[in-house]
């Protein structure tokens, strides 16, 4: 069978930070980075901390705009699209963050919040909102008694299981995964990395998986893109990379 075509194709991507001060150079965090990733798939962005993977993140999401370089999702270019142009595509592709418990409002309930997206993008409709926001927690592995909730009085795996659940709501082709599951209790992880399997199973959702550990990557993970100091110096299949992470750097083949 062909390979499905890309969902999403990030060319030559170029990130620029201000300098320190006035006399220090721009920080160039990501430096010409170039990758697929198609529907049903999850590519994998590790390497060392600050080798740019979220600053790659952030540009592909458009939330904060590349200094140049491509980004198509769907076969359309973001970034020379108006923020509102960009408002109507936003649903499709979606983040999901490090930090469950700082990406949530504290004082809204669960139910709130996974409805919110479907109202801000004019999606709600009285009659069938409520089934879909049950639906969704069911999707995550919550039940009906947690969308009464807020966020305190969950644990940090049920509430990143919210965080995926919301950004599943307008149903997405691509999730962007900035360390998911690097803030949980190891005895929560496998239980949420799961989850994001499932689903990946069952909708053909597209993952940019970021991540700086490599067993897990190996784990979940189809591809892998390595970084360092804002380039990627090699990709491969996931099942290539070392057990130990000794040496992130050697640890796929170039090409
Ligand atoms: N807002 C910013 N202003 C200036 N420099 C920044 C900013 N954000 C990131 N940087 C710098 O850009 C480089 C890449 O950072 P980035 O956070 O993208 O890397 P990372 O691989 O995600 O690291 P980590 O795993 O520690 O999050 C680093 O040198 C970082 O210090």
């Amino acid at each position: 069978m062909p390979e499905p075509s890309p969902v999403l194709q990030v060319r030559d991507l170029v990130v620029h930070y201000p300098g320190r001060t006035r006399h220090d150079p721009p920080v160039r965090a990501v430096d010409g980075v170039s990758f697929d990733v198609r529907p049903g798939e999850t590519l994998a962005l590790i390497g060392e901390s600050g080798c740019g993977k979220s600053s790659t993140a952030t540009a592909v999401l458009q939330l904060r705009r590349p200094d140049s370089g491509s980004v198509r999702f769907a076969g359309r270019e973001l970034t020379t699209l108006t923020d509102e142009e960009l408002r109507p595509l936003r649903p499709a592709f979606q983040p999901v963050f490090q930090d469950p418990y700082g990406s949530l409002n504290p004082r809204r309930r669960v139910r709130d919040t996974i409805a919110e997206p479907l109202r801000v993008h004019g999606r709600w409709d009285p009659a069938t909102g409520p089934a879909r926001v049950a639906e969704l927690l069911e999707m995550v592995g919550l039940d009906a008694s947690h969308g009464a909730r807020r966020p305190g009085e969950l644990s940090g795996g049920q509430q990143q299981r919210v965080g995926i659940a919301r950004a599943l709501a307008c149903e997405p082709r691509l999730l962007v995964l900035d360390e998911p599951v690097s803030a949980l209790d190891p005895s929560v992880r496998a239980g949420v990395l799961n989850v994001l399997t499932a689903l990946q199973d069952e909708l053909g959702l597209a993952y940019l998986f970021i991540s700086h550990d490599l067993a897990l990557v190996r784990h979940v993970a189809h591809r892998v893109a390595v970084m360092r100091a804002g380039r990627i110096v090699g990709t491969g299949p996931a099942r290539t990379l070392p057990a130990t992470p000794e040496h992130p750097r050697t640890a796929a083949k170039s090409g």
